[in-house]
């Protein structure tokens, strides 16, 4: 990577023993409820499960971390709740500055609207101004390369082209902290590069960068720290590639 801004030590991003349920089960047998009643609704009819558990991590100004582990090891959880889609059951998070990112691709998308629409919608939600896309609305369509797609419902799109104008977007909104969650294996080949080369650029800007893949050689090509997750704990936090060592000889273990 080039010119890449050695990170700061100003911390932006914050996670201070938070953690995470998630209720599995709302429902019961009709039997196990008139148990449950007659027994005087004692205990939980749901089963709970713990997607993060006193999860701590701090990052400064300008690091780009790759969040890593097996699936299920609550890497996107931890993405939502640095984004704010999601809290934190107990514990804290703190964020400085804009957070925007490609965490569920197009989620602020409205399908029945044009692209051109959407762009505005989406932006406006990732808190740009009015002033501020209509000064970048013709980078987002040109980044994006969808042309005359622009004024088609995005209903109409295919899920590539959907990527590549939420990631255009995104991008275009200038973050502090730029959080992306495996979704550039969506795209196509030129445009993947085209999206790792605007990340690298970010990065060597001082943009933080938090990044969730299971493509162990990309995350070397982007991040230079990495840590990595198991049931919902830090297990190893290092530079990228001895992160992804410790994955691998952990998977090894596990095979
Ligand atoms: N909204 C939800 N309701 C119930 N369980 C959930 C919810 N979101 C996540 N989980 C569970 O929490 C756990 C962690 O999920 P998470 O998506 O954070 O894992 P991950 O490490 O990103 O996995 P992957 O690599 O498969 O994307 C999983 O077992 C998942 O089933």
């Amino acid at each position: 990577m080039t010119d890449r801004t050695p990170p700061g030590q100003e911390v932006v991003l914050r996670l201070d023993h938070v953690t995470k349920e998630f209720v599995l089960r709302h429902t019961r047998s009709l039997k196990e409820a008139l148990v449950w009643l007659v027994k005087g609704r004692k205990g939980d009819l749901s089963a709970k499960f713990k997607a993060l558990e006193d999860l701590s991590l701090t990052v400064h100004d300008g690091e780009s971390v790759a969040l890593l582990g097996l699936n299920g090891s609550g890497k996107s959880t931890t993405l939502k709740i640095i984004s704010g889609v999601m809290r934190p059951d107990t514990g804290t998070i703190g964020v400085r500055g804009r957070v925007a990112g490609l965490i569920e691709v197009g989620a602020g998308f409205h399908l029945d609207l044009p692209g051109r629409d959407n762009v505005y919608l989406n932006a406006a939600i990732l808190g740009m101004t009015k002033e501020e896309i209509d000064a970048k609305f013709d980078d987002i369509v040109a980044f994006s390369e969808i042309g005359d797609f622009i004024d088609t419902e995005v209903k109409f799109y295919s899920s590539g082209m959907y990527l590549r104008l939420a990631f255009a977007v995104a991008v275009h909104t200038d973050p502090d902290v730029f959080l992306v969650d495996e979704i550039l294996a969506v795209g196509d080949e030129p445009f993947q590069r085209k999206c790792i080369a605007r990340i690298q650029e970010l990065v060597s800007r001082g943009k933080t960068l938090v990044v969730v893949s299971h493509d162990l050689e990309l995350v070397q090509q982007i991040c230079e720290r990495g840590v990595v997750m198991e049931k919902g704990r830090m297990v190893f936090d290092g530079t990228c590639a001895e992160a992804v060592g410790f994955l691998r000889e952990r998977n090894r273990g596990a095979a």
